[in-house]
């Protein structure tokens, strides 16, 4: 396991100019009935404009949390933690970011195209406006034509990427995204993988991704942040070396294998505490 100052080593000290989320000795608890539940401990963290940082870990490691606290739904306890330079706060009221869930969460009764354009019309966009965005961001994740079909229509993946148009529409540069892709089988997790990657590439956005798959991460991510639980924190972060174009049989190349290792070695690492 790699030492607190090993880490720190991954974070600027002032920062960069271009940080994006910036996390310094981030804390927090939870008070419950059973007492306090330290869910994140000195969490340090710097993530630059557009890169692509996966989390994973054990469960109760404080993943959620970590996003949640980015998008200014939960608060820090200790620490900075500063979005696009501003507190997630005012972040989150300058819509600096799009959210996907594990589960599509799409209103049944509205078409797919009135799905994605719920936010825009929340925030007051123009007809004309909400008409074209939408039409961007369906074309974006491959949905053309299916405006008119509603979500049960649509299989899980379509129904996915239909959400992630959604978080993309009012075209915010961060998009958090937790475990989108964790209910869905191998076969479609691994074509949205390619999509999402070919997404990324072509709006240059910064992602934050939570996901439990050791392969997903690799494939995905330009930094990977290793977490163990009780008390949450980060114990290690690997900085992907892949090339930026990446066919799915990446995966079975000796530098993917060696990444995938390091990642399993700190989840084992996190996992001694136990
Ligand atoms: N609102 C809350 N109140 C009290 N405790 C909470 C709350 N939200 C999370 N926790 C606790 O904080 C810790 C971190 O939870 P979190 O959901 O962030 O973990 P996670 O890594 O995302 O887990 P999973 O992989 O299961 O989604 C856990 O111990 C959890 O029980």
């Amino acid at each position: 396991m790699l030492s607190q100052t090993e880490i720190d080593g991954f974070t600027a000290p002032d920062g960069p100019a271009e940080a994006v989320i910036d996390a310094r000795d981030v804390q927090l608890v939870f008070e419950t009935n059973d007492g306090p539940v330290q869910a994140l401990k000195d969490i340090n963290l710097t993530i630059e404009k557009g890169e692509f940082v996966s989390f994973i870990g054990p469960s109760g490691c404080g993943k959620t949390t970590f996003l949640r606290a980015v998008a200014g739904l939960e608060k820090p306890t200790g620490g900075t933690l500063m979005v696009n330079g501003m507190t997630p706060d005012e972040a989150r009221r300058a819509r600096a970011y799009g959210y996907v869930f594990q589960a599509a969460g799409l209103y049944p009764w509205r078409s797919i195209a009135r799905n994605v354009r719920l936010p825009l019309e929340i925030m007051g966009y123009s007809k004309a406006d909400q008409e074209s965005r939408v039409k961007k961001v369906l074309q974006l994740v491959d949905l053309e034509g299916f405006e008119r079909k509603y979500p049960w229509q649509l299989s899980g993946g379509m129904q996915q990427r239909a959400s992630i148009a959604r978080a993309l529409a009012f075209d915010a540069e961060i998009l958090l995204m937790d475990e989108p892709f964790g209910a869905l089988d191998e076969i479609v997790r691994d074509h949205l993988n390619e999509q999402l990657l070919a997404l990324w590439a072509r709006t240059e956005k910064t992602i934050g991704f939570v996901t439990h798959s050791i392969p997903e991460a690799v494939y995905l991510s330009t930094k990977i942040v290793v977490m163990s639980p009780r008390p949450g924190r980060i114990s290690d972060v690997i900085l992907n070396t892949l090339p930026k174009e990446r066919p799915l049989d990446i995966r079975d190349t000796p530098e993917f294998l060696e990444i995938a290792h390091r990642v399993r070695e700190g989840l084992r690492a996190g996992h001694a505490y136990d």
